[in-house]
This record gives C-alpha cells, sequence and structure tokens, in this order.
C-alpha cells in the first residue's frame, strides 16, 4: 500500500472522527440552544399568552362594564322623582343586552345596598348585599366613578362561583341611587383558560388585586376565591407592572416560570406559568431525537468511513495499478519520445550534415585545384604488389608531373618512380603505411618527360567508421631548389671544391664513423697526414693555377694508391689526409706511403712544364697511438711535421716523444705569451763595421729570451713558434721601440747617423701588418727620423709579396727607414723585387762567407752579388766574418760592411756602448 493511500485512510479517519465530533457538538449545541430557545420561547408564548389572556379579559370586561354604564346612565336617566322599584328597574334591566347571557348578569342594588332586581329574574329583591365590598367602595363618599371590580365570591343568590363588575349608580344631581353590579361566572374565564391551554403543565390565572383567584386552569374549583397572595406575590406586588417569577405549587408539585400582567386599570391579574419540566421534557425528547441523530450519524459514518476506506483502499490499488501503468506508460512515451527526438535530431543532424558535406566537398574540390601543392589519393590497396591505384590527383600534380589526370586514374605512384628514388626511403614509406601510420618522406619523382624532381611529400590514412584504412592521402611539394642549395650548400661544407675529394670537415665526420666500425668490427686504422713539399714554389715559380693543377693531378694520384674501402681528403692547401680501413695487421701501411711517395715524385706535367714535386707523410695507427679524432689526426700532424723536420720526401710513424716534443712546444708558445708582459725579452746588439774605415757604422738588433726557469732560449727556438703563434707581432713592435729608444741615445752620445737594423718577420707583414703608424708616432715623438733604423726582411716576403706587404714597406719607406734583404743568395730572390721595393743592403748569408777563400765559388758568387748589388746601387753587408782573411777578401771584392764575430758577438747595449768607444779610440 502505498504511502499516499495510508495518508488518504489517515484522512478518511480523521474525517468520520470529525464528522462524528461535529455531529455530536451540533447536538449539544442544538439541546443547548433549543434548551435555550424553549425556555425562552415558552417564556415569550407565556409573555405573549399573558398579554393575550389580559386582552381578553379586558375585552370581556369592557364589554360588560359598557352594559352597567347603560344601566347606570338609564337608571339616572330616570325621571327626577321616578322610584327604584323592581319593576322599573327590571324593566330597565331586562330591556338592555345582558338578558339572556348565562356568564353574566345585572342587578341593582338600592343606596342601602339591598338587590332590587336582577336582569335574568333573579330573585335578588330585599337580599342585602350591603356588606359586599363594591358596594362599601362605591357608596363611599369619595368613591370614584368608574368600574369597581369585586372579590370573588359565592353567589348568595345563585350560589355560583362569581365575581362583581359594578358601578356606583348617581341621579342627575349627582345623590348615590345605589349600585348596579353584573356578577361574572369565574368559570366563563376557568373554561376560556382551561381550553387555551397549550400545555399540561401551562396555568393560566386570573386575580383579584385583594388576593384572592378568581379562576384559574387547571384546579378552578380548588382555587376559587384562595388567597393566593403568598403564592403569587410578585404578581400581586406590583399591581402597574408586568414580569416573570418562579413558583412552586404544592398542590401539583411543579415548578412554572410565571409571567403576570395588571390589567389595565383593573385590579385584576393575569397570570401564565409555564413548567420548565415541560421544556425538559420537550429538550429530553430533542436529546433522545439528537442522541438518535447522532448515533445515526455515527453509523452512517462509519459505515461510509469503513466504505469510503475499504473503497479507499480498493481506489488505492486500483490508482497504484493505475499509476503504475501510468509510469509505464509516461515512461515508455518519455523514452519513445526521447528516442524520436533524437532520431529527429540525427536526422537533421544527417541532413545538415549532408548539406555541409556537400558544401564541403565542393569548397575542397576548389581549394585542392587552387593549391600550390600537389594532392594524390590512393585507394587503400596492395602496398607490396601492384601498390595503390591513384582516384584523385589535383590540378597541381597533373601541372607538376605532366600527366593529365586520365593517364594516372587506375596506375600506381610507381609511375612517377625512377632510378634515383630511394628504395630504402620507400620501404619505410610502405612499412608506415601498412600500420595506417602517417608518414612524411623526401624523394626524387620523374615527370612525364622523364625530367626528375625532388618531393617532400606527408601520407596519411584515411580512416572510415570502423577505423579501417579506407584511402592514402599523399599532399607534396617540389622541393628540387630546396635540395639543390642544400646539396650545394652541403657540398660547399664538405666536398673540396679543387678536387672533388671531402673536405676537412667530413674527413673528420667520417673519419668518427670509421673509428667506431673499427672499434664494432676489431679493426685497426691507419692515418697518413700529407703535405706536400715546397709547394709554395710551385706556386711561386709557376702560379697559382698550375699550383691549382698540381693538387688535383696529385689526388688523382693519391686515389689510385688507396683501395675503395679508403678514404682520404683535402684538409688544407697542399695536405691531404688518407684512411686505410679495415686493417687486420699494419703491414700494408708501410706499402702504401712508399707507393704515395713514388707517385708524388713522379714528374707533374702541367701546361708543357714538368713540375717536381715531392711530399712528407705523418703516420698514426687506431687503436694503438689514440682511438679519438683529433688526437689522431695531430699524432699524424707530428710525425708529418717530424718528417718534413728530417728533410722531407718520406714517411715518419708517429712516436710519443713527438707528442711530447709538441707538448714542449704548447708550453712554451704558452710561456711566449707571458714572456712580452713579463719583461723576459732583451735586445743584443751585434756591431755593423764600415769595411772602408773599421769603424761601428750600425748594429742588428737581435732579440733574446731570458725565460724564468730554462734561461737564455735561441731565437732560432722561439722565433717560429712566435711566427707559428702569432706571437712575434707583438714581440716585433716591441723590438722597435727598444731600438728606436736605443738609436736615440746612441745617436746623441755617439754618432748622429748612427743606424740600427732590426728584423722584420714575414708574419709580422701578413698578420695584422705592421702598426706603421705607431712605428711612425713613436719617432716623431722621439724626435728621430725613420733614416736612423734599417728594416730587415728575408727573401720568404719579397717571394710571397702581395700588395698589402708592399704598401707596408713602401709605408716604411716613405717614413725614412731603410731596407735590408737578409740571408741573401739562399733562396729564390727575384731580382726584380730589389729595386721595385727599394732595398737598400743585401746581406750576403754567411753560408757564403764561412768558407770564403781567394778564388772559391763562394768568392765568385760573393763578387758577383756585390757586384750586382752596387750595379743596382745597393750596398752590400757581409755576415759571419769571422777572419781577418775573409774581412780582407770582402773588403777587397768592395763590400761595404762586414757584421761578425771578427767584430764582435751580439752583445748588450752597455757593452756594445763600449765597443763603439772602444773602436772610436782605436
Ligand atoms: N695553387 C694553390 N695553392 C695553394 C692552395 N691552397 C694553398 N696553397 C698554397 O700552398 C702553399 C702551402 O705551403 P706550405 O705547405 O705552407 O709550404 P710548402 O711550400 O709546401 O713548404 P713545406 O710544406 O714546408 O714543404 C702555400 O703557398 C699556399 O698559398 C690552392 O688551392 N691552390
Amino acid at each position: 500500500m502505498s504511502t499516499n493511500h495510508q495518508a488518504y485512510k489517515r484522512r478518511v479517519y480523521s474525517a468520520c472522527v470529525l464528522v462524528v465530533c461535529a455531529a455530536v457538538s451540533i447536538c449539544a449545541w442544538k439541546v443547548y440552544s433549543s434548551c435555550l430557545e424553549r425556555e425562552n420561547l415558552a417564556l415569550e408564548q407565556s409573555r405573549s399568552f399573558v398579554r393575550a389572556i389580559e386582552a381578553h379579559v379586558s375585552e370581556s370586561l369592557q364589554l360588560i362594564d359598557l352594559s352597567l354604564i347603560g344601566f347606570s346612565n338609564a337608571i339616572r336617566l330616570l325621571p327626577p322623582g321616578a322610584r327604584l322599584d323592581p319593576e322599573t328597574i327590571s324593566a330597565i334591566l331586562s330591556s338592555n343586552g345582558s338578558r339572556g347571557r348565562t356568564d353574566y348578569w345585572v342587578l341593582f342594588l338600592d343606596a342601602k345596598g339591598i338587590g332590587v332586581a336582577a336582569s335574568n329574574g333573579l330573585k335578588v329583591e330585599g337580599v342585602d348585599y350591603s356588606d359586599r365590598d363594591y358596594f362599601r367602595v362605591h357608596r363611599a363618599a369619595n368613591a370614584e366613578r368608574k368600574m369597581y371590580v369585586g372579590e370573588p365570591d359565592l353567589g348568595r343568590v345563585s350560589k355560583k362561583r362569581i365575581f362583581f363588575l359594578s358601578r356606583r349608580v348617581e341621579s342627575h344631581d349627582g345623590k348615590f341611587l345605589g349600585v348596579i353590579a353584573a356578577p361574572v361566572e369565574a368559570s366563563l374565564f376557568a373554561n376560556m383558560f382551561r381550553n387555551a391551554r397549550f400545555r399540561e403543565d401551562v396555568s393560566i390565572s386570573l386575580i383579584h388585586q385583594g388576593g384572592k383567584m378568581i379562576a384559574s386552569a387547571p384546579l378552578f374549583e380548588e382555587y376559587f376565591a384562595n388567597d393566593v397572595r403568598e403564592h403569587d406575590a410578585n404578581a400581586l406586588a406590583d399591581p402597574q407592572s408586568s414580569g416573570t417569577y418562579r413558583a412552586y405549587s404544592n398542590r401539583e408539585k411543579i415548578e412554572r416560570t410565571v409571567s403576570y400582567r395588571m390589567i389595565d386599570k383593573l385590579p385584576l391579574v393575569v397570570s401564565v406559568g409555564v413548567s420548565p419540566d415541560g421544556a425538559d421534557k420537550a429538550l429530553l425528547a430533542d436529546l433522545k431525537v439528537n442522541s438518535a441523530a447522532i448515533f445515526i450519524v455515527m453509523l452512517l459514518t462509519a459505515g461510509i468511513g469503513r466504505f469510503a476506506i475499504s473503497a479507499a483502499d480498493k481506489v488505492g490499488r486500483a490508482r497504484e495499478a493505475l499509476l503504475k501503468v501510468r509510469q509505464d506508460i509516461d515512461h515508455r512515451v518519455f523514452r519513445r519520445t526521447a528516442d524520436l527526438e533524437e532520431a529527429n535530431l540525427r536526422l537533421q543532424g544527417e541532413v545538415e550534415e549532408r548539406k555541409e558535406a556537400g558544401l564541403r566537398l565542393a569548397l575542397f574540390e576548389k581549394c585542392l585545384s587552387q593549391l600550390t601543392d600537389m594532392v594524390l589519393i590512393t585507394e587503400a590497396g596492395p602496398l607490396m604488389e601492384t601498390g595503390p591505384r591513384i582516384i584523385f590527383v589535383n590540378d597541381a600534380f597533373e601541372r607538376q608531373t605532366g600527366y593529365v589526370r586520365q593517364e594516372m586514374m587506375g596506375r600506381t605512384p610507381r609511375m612517377l618512380q625512377g632510378p634515383r628514388t630511394s628504395r630504402a626511403e620507400l620501404d619505410r614509406v610502405r612499412a608506415a603505411l601498412e600500420r595506417s601510420e602517417a608518414v612524411k618522406t623526401e624523394v626524387v619523382n620523374y615527370r612525364k618527360d622523364g625530367s626528375e624532381y625532388w618531393v617532400e611529400m606527408e601520407i596519411v590514412a584515411v580512416k572510415d567508421a570502423e577505423g579501417a584504412c579506407s584511402q592514402f592521402v599523399s599532399i607534396q611539394r617540389d622541393i628540387t631548389e630546396r635540395k639543390l642549395s642544400e646539396d650545394l650548400i652541403w657540398k660547399q661544407a664538405n666536398i673540396d671544391a679543387l678536387t672533388g675529394l671531402p673536405n676537412r670537415n667530413m674527413f673528420i665526420a667520417h673519419f668518427g664513423h670509421e673509428i667506431k666500425n673499427a672499434a664494432r668490427n676489431g679493426t685497426s686504422l691507419a692515418l697518413m697526414f700529407l703535405d706536400l713539399d715546397s709547394f709554395k714554389e710551385v706556386n711561386d715559380v709557376y702560379g697559382h693555377d698550375v699550383g691549382d693543377l698540381l693538387l688535383q693531378e696529385a689526388a688523382r694520384r693519391l686515389k689510385t694508391c688507396i683501395r675503395d674501402c679508403d678514404f682520404m681528403g683535402r684538409i688544407g692547401g697542399d695536405e691531404f689526409t688518407i684512411l686505410l680501413t679495415g686493417l687486420s695487421s699494419y703491414q700494408g701501411v708501410e706499402r702504401v706511403a712508399e707507393e704515395i711517395l713514388g707517385a708524388m715524385s713522379r714528374p707533374f706535367q702541367l701546361q708543357e712544364e714538368s713540375i717536381f714535386v715531392s711530399a712528407s707523410i705523418g703516420i698514426t695507427l687506431c687503436p694503438d697511438d689514440a682511438s679519438a679524432v683529433s688526437d689522431l689526426l695531430k699524432n699524424a700532424d707530428q710525425a708529418m711535421y717530424v718528417a718534413k723536420s728530417k728533410g722531407r720526401n718520406r714517411f715518419v710513424y708517429f712516436d710519443h716523444q713527438m707528442q711530447e716534443e709538441a707538448q714542449r712546444r704548447m708550453r712554451m708558445a704558452g710561456d711566449l705569451r707571458n714572456a712580452l708582459a713579463n719583461g723576459e725579452f732583451e735586445l743584443h746588439y751585434q756591431p755593423i763595421v764600415n769595411l772602408k774605415n773599421g769603424r761601428i757604422a750600425k748594429a742588428e738588433a737581435l732579440i733574446r729570451w731570458r725565460h724564468p726557469q730554462k734561461g737564455m732560449i735561441s731565437p732560432a727556438t722561439f722565433i717560429p713558434l712566435a711566427e707559428d703563434t702569432g706571437t712575434i707581432c707583438g714581440v716585433g713592435n716591441w723590438v722597435f721601440e727598444e731600438a728606436v729608444r736605443t738609436v736615440v741615445a746612441w745617436r746623441s752620445r755617439y754618432d748622429p747617423a748612427f743606424q740600427i737594423s732590426i728584423n722584420a718577420s714575414p708574419v709580422q707583414f701578413k698578420n695584422g701588418g705592421i702598426p706603421h703608424a705607431r712605428w711612425l708616432s713613436l719617432l716623431d715623438e722621439m724626435r728621430v727620423p725613420g733614416s736612423s733604423l734599417v728594416i730587415e726582411i728575408t727573401e720568404r716576403l719579397l717571394l710571397d709579396v702581395e700588395d698589402s706587404v708592399k704598401c707596408q714597406l713602401y709605408a716604411l719607406r716613405q717614413a725614412g727607414m731603410q731596407m735590408s734583404l737578409d740571408d741573401f743568395g739562399t733562396g729564390y730572390s727575384s731580382l726584380s723585387y730589389l729595386t721595385k721595393l727599394n732595398i737598400d743592403y743585401i746581406k750576403i748569408d754567411q753560408s757564403f762567407v764561412s768558407s770564403l777563400t781567394p778564388d772559391s765559388d763562394d768568392m765568385i758568387l760573393c763578387e758577383a752579388m756585390i757586384a750586382m748589388a752596387h750595379k743596382l746601387g745597393l750596398k752590400v753587408v757581409a755576415e759571419g766574418i769571422e777572419t781577418e782573411a775573409q774581412c780582407a777578401l770582402l773588403k777587397g771584392a768592395g763590400c761595404d760592411y762586414g757584421q761578425g764575430y771578427l767584430f764582435s758577438r751580439p752583445v748588450d747595449a752597455r757593452t756594445f756602448e763600449g765597443l763603439i768607444v772602444a773602436h772610436a779610440a782605436a
């Protein structure tokens, strides 16, 4: 049973209880109100009744009074002197209306109260009525001329229960004639009262004010003429008014509510009593009726309630069943509606989608046709055997390939592939597509006309609703230009343009791979570092173009000496590296090195010239010597450097002493960089003597390095290092400044024309150049002319002379400085440079002087060089003069100046000054 139904039942119970309570309350209220009502009604009835009785009695008595008035007037109007005898009075009384009436009659009493006659023939004549109250009242002198009602009593003649109405009869002159009285039968009113009672308990009374009962119902006979003053005291106490009081009748054993009323202007009281018992009975009857009604109502309520509950139970069950059915129906309807709405939405969505799809398709087609990228769509057909069939290509695809669409439909993308299309890339693409994965690639494709182009393509798998791959979409872009430029950039970065060999970058990268491969395979490698010997001279003598050709030819020859699996590159000007790979032993290495030396030593036939060069090779072994690219390259370089130093045209294996030597050089290079700042350099001076007069005319400044730990280090050791490391520029500047300061001092002290020669390295002219502005400003500052200095340059500088070098030499000469060509005769000096560069002095190398004897070749060469120099206007300085004989021979040959141990070793400045002084004194 549902909670609703329980609630309903509770409501029914409550309603029943309410109905019963209401019925009981209504009945109680009804009883109570009817009780009140009845009492009020009884009271009201008694009041109305008493008024009606009063009216009736009053009216009846007024009628009788009218008779009395009539008789009275008739007697008064009798002629004066007429006798009031019984005949006359009887005549008067009989002529009027009272005759024949039974309820009252009229009698006349004379002035003495003796009966004269009666209207009904009653024998009252001579009966004394003078004791009657009414007679006494009327006879009194001050008697009022109005009707008087006498007390009830039994009639003296009639013997009836009567009371008297009477009037005083006077003569026309006011003389008392007697009393006209009308005895009225009380039963007349008693009967009327009896008939008027509406209930058994009701009592009606007419009481004389004197206290005697005139008429009553019930118990008329019993109460007549009884003094009821005690009983009806309330009514008689206030004769002017009306009212109500409670009275108890001992005789009837009943209590009544009595309403009384005084009859207007008469000494009579009418009272009507109503017993509350009567009302109680009625109330009881009402109660019974009401109780019965309540009982019936309760029964009915219970019945209805029970019926309602059982009906409600049924209704509840039916309602629940209905509710369930309804809920079920509602649920179904709801679901159905939802399904329908969903289906409707779906349908609408589908319609919209189709519309959109149509629009999209049109848009896509438009976009695809206008796209600059190529689009190719294939079915997701067999990838391995025939390849997927083409089902769509866009306009860009047609333009790019030269095929029209119809030619491509149904065929496979293989029609675009060719010999340079990477198989490996295609395999990778195919593998990805078989997994339905998107894939990107760059491949070479071929147009209809056979020309190739690079494409960058991204292929994605189009999947159907079940996730199965249905098509492949390939978006392609022509990247030929990018590839070409990438290729070019790559080549520029990796390939030596002159020889087509891998350059330093590529060689190093490949070298790294080979080291890994060798480590993996357990094989060894041999690295050769090859530098052509004196290749610079080839350039110098035959020109750069010939040098290029020679390098190309050298590369070709080298290739013939190595296997396909070996790898070689050009890593510098005339430097080649050769990597012998997959070696199980080093036995073949030497043979290859010798073969290379042989190939290089064969003459190079270039531009109808036979040119001879050789090569120096440094060899290092991996993993025996090292396993890192940089270490191996360094090793081979060091070994090559040693091969050079051992006289060139040879190969040298790397050993660890070389490494130590290299490290020593590295340390020294570091020390060299600090030496300048630490003031570790000194200038020593060697005199240059004027051979004609024997005086010290000049001094060559020679640098010395006083190392704090290693002591004095020779320039032959550190100058090449300074040149290699670039510190030579700083060192050269220091030398210049120091020489200027010295020459200033010595010029002022000893010889205003004194000159100091300083050596300038070719590297100084190349690396940043000579800071001639700084040098000249120093000369200005020191107030010394440029001519106080001689710059000694080597033939190397002249051989490699470039415009920038020429400019610098020119600038120095412009400042007044003189030029001296050092080591003259040992190199490939071009004599034309001597005049072009305004050389002032040539210094004959000491190698010509050291073994100088008369008629020797060196003597002839020296004489030739001196003669040539003089012819060109140059002065000659002979170096390395150690003996007087040498000095004499050179002097005899016309040499201008001499320098050597014969005169002095290089000495410090202070000692040199001593030499000047001594020479001057000598
Ligand atoms: N023709 C030509 N010469 C080059 C090229 N690259 C560098 N050189 C020159 O090759 C020469 C290399 O000289 P080095 O190896 O230092 O000296 P070298 O004359 O060979 O003397 P050693 O090596 O000491 O035997 C320099 O003169 C460069 O200017 C090039 O591509 N073509």
